[in-house]
């Protein structure tokens, strides 16, 4: 059996030409040749594998793209970019110019909705769902998510609408107990308790006026089918709850669901893991982060530490195992997340509120109005800051400076390495009398060696790391090791100074004054968007204090950046190591010639 069906789909309309019983030998097939790509290119694996029954009998049943599909998240749509006409480009998923690891409107008709952060397919199809009413269609919305993801507030939003009206909506849960790590709170134990049957009198989604029918089995085709068909009947709003097995298929991706989650390499035959190599490399930073929280954290009583459905991409796993009863992981709730560690502060408790830096824009008004206006010290670990590589447009932690940089009280800080990363931590769990940021980016430093006692971090200060003569390079955060190599490679080194700002907020006036005072040009660098970010400061610093030399503002430029491995976006954004020294060059050249 190789690809005997899958071979002559190329769109839903193909697949709905198949006899039904040859359904479950297209799901083999599609499983497999979604192992075989992920195995080499890697990607999310767990989660497609699970849905294949469900996007086989989807695009069986219903008339796409008329009928509109959307997968929240989107990372359990590879079947469904293989079953609408991406099945020959699929091995170039998440790479440079390849197709995108999430749904995406631009990329294919199929794709209904744009996705990446999750628990928006609800508020989505119930918005095309109006639309077609308004419009006088008859088409059907059919939104999928998971248990991890409906648990989140605004897939609540979303179902309170629906329920008092009544566009042609269907809701199917796809409930495999797990997000990226086993899925958490009252909700989850809710619906354990549905599948078990001991809950089927008040079912909360018929109490919010959804036609509820479930929980079976996602993997049973003919039932599956059977059951959407009846639904397509059915006027209204309507809940399917499905049950499934996250990895289904790979024996190791059902055994170890939060390794396979997204598991890179692997054997496609047996499943095995590539072994990475034996070399000791530098720490991730979200290692620096979950271990030294734990270090602190046996010390001083008062830490706290939140994750929102992340503890093993934050590392806060380590303090979970360590001091379950001071860390909490409260599911995909990132509002929440910075509330509780608000109302934490009020008492007292020192909140490390870990939350990857493109997740915090959910939380953008909790931020503002429940910890900067009250001014508590709540200390915001924004981990994936910066660039993150293949999961692209959706995920890069690129407007975290600009975002946080106009809200007043925030202290802002990017560190440049894993020490000081680990210092600013020791520092704020000292005590800090105001709210603090500590943004780092995805995957690891450069330091082999980081675990130096600790050192306190002086509030709003810079450090010179080289003095020079005619040009300084101001750099914010970890783009600071490529500034310096840059600079190495420059054969007039001794006209470049390199300071390390450390703040974006408060600046170090004091060093920007000795700075402008004896510099011919300054460069700003930074892996955040250019605008309103520290360039936007720097500008402002040099306007307002009347300095006029040139100034060169380096970061990702004011566009949505794409997907491809981080070096290949750091030289797009001309934010690599000769990038870098090319643009020094070029300004030197200029400032000596003018
Ligand atoms: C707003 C937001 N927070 C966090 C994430 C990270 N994230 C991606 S998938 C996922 C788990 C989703 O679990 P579930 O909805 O149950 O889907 P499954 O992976 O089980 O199919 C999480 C937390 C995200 N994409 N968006
Ligand atoms: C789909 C999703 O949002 C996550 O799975 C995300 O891809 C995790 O990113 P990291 O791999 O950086 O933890
Ligand atoms: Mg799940």
């Amino acid at each position: 059996m190789k690809n005997e069906l899958l071979k002559n789909i190329n769109l839903p309309k193909d697949l709905r030409l198949l006899k039904q019983d040859d359904l479950p030998q297209l799901a083999q097939e599609l499983r497999n040749f979604i192992i075989n790509i992920v195995a080499t290119k890697e990607g999310h694996l767990g989660a497609s594998l699970g849905v294949i029954e469900l996007t086989i009998a989807l695009h069986y049943v219903f008339n796409t793209p008329q009928d509109e599909l959307i997968w929240d998240v989107g990372h359990q749509a590879y079947g469904h970019k293989i079953l609408t006409g991406r099945k020959a480009i699929f091995d170039t998923n998440r790479q440079l110019n390849g197709i995108s690891g999430f749904p995406k409107r631009s990329e294919s008709t199929y794709d209904a909705f744009g996705v990446g952060h999750s628990s928006t397919s609800i508020s989505a199809a119930l918005g095309m769902a109006i639309a077609s009413q308004l419009k006088g269609e008859n088409k059907h919305h059919i939104a999928v998510i998971g248990d991890a993801s409906i648990a989140s507030g605004m897939a609540f939003e979303g179902l309170n609408h629906a329920g008092v009206t009544d566009a042609n909506l269907l809701v199917i849960l796809n409930d495999n107990a797990i997000g990226i790590d086993p899925s958490v709170g009252a909700l989850k134990q809710y619906l354990t308790n549905v599948k078990k049957g001991t809950e089927k009198q008040d079912n909360i989604f018929e109490a919010l006026n959804f036609d509820y029918s479930g929980p079976i089995d996602g993997h049973d085709l003919p039932l599956l089918l059977s059951e959407l068909n009846r639904l397509k009947t059915v006027k209204g709003p309507k809940f399917l709850h499905i049950i499934t097995t996250k990895g289904k298929g790979l024996k190791q991706a059902e055994l170890n669901q939060v390794r396979y989650h997204a598991p890179g390499k692997f054997d496609a035959k047996t499943g095995e893991l590539v072994t990475k190599t034996s070399e000791k490399l530098p720490p991730k930073f979200q290692d620096v982060f979950g271990e030294t929280i734990v270090e602190l954290a046996l010390k001083n009583d008062k830490i706290v530490g939140i994750t929102p459905a992340m503890p093993t991409g934050s590392s806060l796993k380590y303090m979970m195992e360590t001091i379950p009863n001071r860390a909490f992981d409260v599911g995909i709730a990132e509002q929440h997340a910075v509330t509780l560690a608000a109302g934490m502060a009020t008492q007292g408790l020192i909140p490390f509120c870990n939350i990857y830096s493109t997740f915090l824009q959910r939380a953008y008004d909790q931020v503002i109005h429940d910890v900067a206006l009250q001014n508590l010290p709540v200390i915001f670990c924004l981990d994936r800051a910066g660039l993150v590589g293949e999961d692209g447009a959706t995920h890069h932690g690129v407007f975290d400076l600009a975002y946080l940089n106009c809200i007043p009280n925030l202290v802002i800080f990017a560190p440049s390495n894993a020490i000081a990363l680990r210092n600013m931590m020791y520092t704020a769990q000292l005590g800090i009398n105001f709210p603090l940021a500590i943004r780092y980016p995805r995957g690891r430093g450069h330091l082999l060696h980081w675990k130096n006692p600790f050192k306190i971090i002086e509030i709003g200060k810079g450090i010179c790391i080289k003095e020079g003569k005619d040009i300084a390079v101001l750099s914010i955060g970890t783009v600071l090791k490529n500034v310096e190599d840059a600079i190495e490679l420059i054969d007039q080194k001794e006209s470049i100074g390199c300071y390390d700002m450390q703040f974006v907020k408060p600046l170090d006036e004091t060093l920007l004054h000795n700075i402008f005072s004896k510099y011919k040009a300054i460069i700003t660098i930074e892996d955040g968007t250019i605008v309103g970010g520290f360039a936007s400061s720097i500008l402002a610093f040099a306007n307002q204090k009347g300095y006029n030399q040139r100034i060169l503002t380096l970061g990702i430029e004011d566009k949505f950046i794409e997907h491809g491995s981080v070096s290949q976006l750091q030289q797009l954004q001309q934010l690599d190591v000769l990038s870098i020294k090319k643009e020094i060059n070029d300004l030197l050249f200029f400032i000596n010639n003018s």
